[in-house]
């Protein structure tokens, strides 16, 4: 008997109305779809589609209004979640924003620091250990932002918008870093992203949303072979997924 491998996370029927002021805005319209565990899914749609949104519901800080999340595991799931913007705090050092989740956690600081280095190294800021965020490209204290949400060993990656405030050629190149890094680690992550060409380079499945209320309009698996490297993006097979893509969004 073959046994089936559970979803790491369910989403079930899930809707999620704000109240804003006039009434009732509907961000989210019955959404249902599962992550399997280690899989790179992408969500990508029109501004207000409702994409951060999810994430925020997934990581608790949004009640949903009607519908189910369920996690696979026996504990709470550990989130990782990095946004546009690093949000790194100015007054403590790259390693110290990079241990900051362990200390939390009650990990002692010597050990924190330990495993912090090892980050530092994981996503190439050797040498910047004591340098001050204030001091960084966007690039960097982007990687510093990565580090420090997987420090923790999350369950789950949210990864909203993450190389959005990057020039194009910085991007690109994160988005390499990023994939090099999953390969390793291999999370099971969720990334809100408007590029097509990021989505189709990263992603195992990307999910397009429609216009709010946001519905899931297209799952589309990527066929692409793995290992991915930047040149995928010039094949024909590249260029007709994108195209479809283009057309789900709209
Ligand atoms: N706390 C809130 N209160 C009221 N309305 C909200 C709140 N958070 C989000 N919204 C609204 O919900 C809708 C979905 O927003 P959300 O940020 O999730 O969209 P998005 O797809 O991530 O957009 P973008 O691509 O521009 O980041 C928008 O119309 C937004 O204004």
């Amino acid at each position: 008997m073959t046994e089936v491998t559970p979803p790491a996370l369910d989403i079930s029927h899930l809707s999620v109305n704000f109240e804003n002021g006039s009434g009732e805005l509907q961000a989210l319209d019955d959404v249902t779809f599962q992550v399997w565990p280690q899989e790179f899914v992408c969500l990508l749609g029109p501004s207000g589609s409702g994409k951060s949104t999810l994430l925020r519901v997934l990581a608790g800080l949004v009640p949903p209004t009607r519908g189910e999340i369920r996690f696979s595991g026996d504990h709470p799931p550990r989130i990782g979640y990095v946004f546009q913007h690093a949000n790194l705090m100015p007054w403590r050092t790259v390693i110290e924003n990079i241990m900051l989740p362990l200390e939390l956690q009650g990990v002692s600081p010597p050990e924190a620091r330990r495993q912090a280095q090892t980050w530092v190294e994981r996503v190439g800021l050797s040498g910047f250990e004591s340098a001050w965020p204030r001091d960084l490209s966007g690039g960097m204290a982007q990687r510093v932002a990565i580090a420090r949400a997987l420090i923790h060993d999350p369950d789950l990656l949210l990864l909203d918008e993450p190389f959005g405030a990057l020039d194009a050629l910085t991007r690109e190149r994160m988005g390499a870093e990023l994939l090099h890094l999953w390969q390793s680690q291999r999370k099971t992550v969720l990334m809100v992203t408007h590029s097509i060409s990021e989505a189709l380079l990263l992603a195992d499945r990307v999910l397009v949303f429609t216009p709010r209320p946001g519905r899931v309009s297209l799952d589309l698996t990527v066929p692409l072979p793995r290992p991915r490297s930047d040149d995928l993006r010039y094949t024909l097979e590249f260029a007709h997924l994108a195209r479809q893509l283009r057309q789900a969004i709209g």
